[in-house]
């Protein structure tokens, strides 16, 4: 029988080889950091945030392809992949419509207060107290959104639908888009009550939120963050979140996962996740058919299905 084809797996704990049983039928699986492998290995599939840094990939001389299974790619040195030569896949659409169902999800968390709901019932205080504060409705607010990429269109479609009105910063103006556009994200900031934070992280982008930007979006405004922690200053946004310089948070995402700041535990206008918006069973599902359709395609000389433009 024919040697199935070698793929190295990249992978942290506690994250998990996804699907490894289907995966192991059709490849070698073999652990990046086997050195009897790791000279010839042409595709190394990466899964979750496990950094690939230039030092890593010296270690991998024979790599062409490296298969991710993440919508963000700031775990991977992208300028030495270029470099190389190397391509890289992502989770191409997988992710989009849940991740965008999520940031929604979390927005109305917060404007509806409805975590803080569940908490006010079974702490038991309806019966003592009552009248719980009333929160803000969604439709009619004037949105900002910081990347509007794959789940940022699909955040965007969803507000059109509850009647927000949008606006968005992105690397470039896109000429397919009419929504308004802003280049200088303390001007988008200052046009909305809500931002939401789903671009990729990069040199660039690093701490692009921080005190000037959330002194312009103001005391009635909401952050709402699906893209990466690194995007927000952190500590700057607890300050403003604790002194009541903006009006509440949706955060999935954290500088230094999984520690959270703990004085965000405290704010009932804060809404906390584990880094999950973007994972459900079906986005799961779909992209197990994206990462095995990658390693197929790689290896019978195929277009790759979900490659990232690297110029
Ligand atoms: O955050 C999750 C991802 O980038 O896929």
């Amino acid at each position: 029988m024919d040697e199935l084809p070698l793929v190295l797996v990249h992978v942290l704990p506690p994250f998990e080889i996804p699907f490894k049983g289907r995966l192991q039928s059709r490849f070698q699986l073999i652990d990046s950091s086997d050195s009897t492998f790791s000279p010839h290995a042409s595709v190394l599939l990466c899964v979750g945030p496990a950094p690939v840094s230039s030092d890593t990939l010296r270690h991998l001389p024979s790599l062409q392809c490296i298969v991710g299974s993440s919508a963000g790619v700031d775990h991977i040195d992208l300028e030495e992949c270029r470099r190389r030569g190397i391509t890289v896949t992502n989770a191409g659409s997988s992710f989009c419509e849940d991740g965008a169902d999520f940031a929604i999800g979390l927005l109305i968390d917060v404007l509806r207060r409805i975590s803080a709901a569940d908490r006010y019932v079974r702490a038991g205080l309806w019966p003592m107290k009552g009248d719980y504060p009333l929160g803000s409705k969604l439709g009619g607010k004037r949105v900002g959104i910081v990347g509007l990429g794959k789940i940022g269109s699909e955040i965007a479609k969803r507000l059109v639908a509850f009647g927000c009105r949008i606006a968005y910063n992105s690397r470039n103006k896109k000429s397919s888009v009419s929504f308004p556009y802003y280049a200088n994200i303390c001007n988008l900031a200052a046009n909305s009550d809500i931002l939401i934070i789903c671009c990729a992280l990069t040199k660039e982008t690093h701490h692009l939120i921080d005190k000037d930007v959330m002194t312009a979006l103001g005391k009635e405004g909401v952050i709402i963050n699906v893209g990466r922690g690194g995007l927000i200053n952190e500590k700057e946004l607890v300050q403003c979140l604790v002194q009541g310089q903006i009006r509440g948070a949706g955060l999935d995402v954290f500088e230094n996962e999984p520690d959270v700041p703990k004085e965000l535990f405290e704010l009932e206008n804060v809404v906390l996740s584990p880094h999950k918006a973007i994972a459900t069973l079906e986005s799961l599902a779909s992209l197990q058919e994206l990462i095995v359709g990658n390693l197929e395609a790689f290896f019978s000389n195929k277009p790759l299905l979900s490659p990232i433009n690297l110029d």
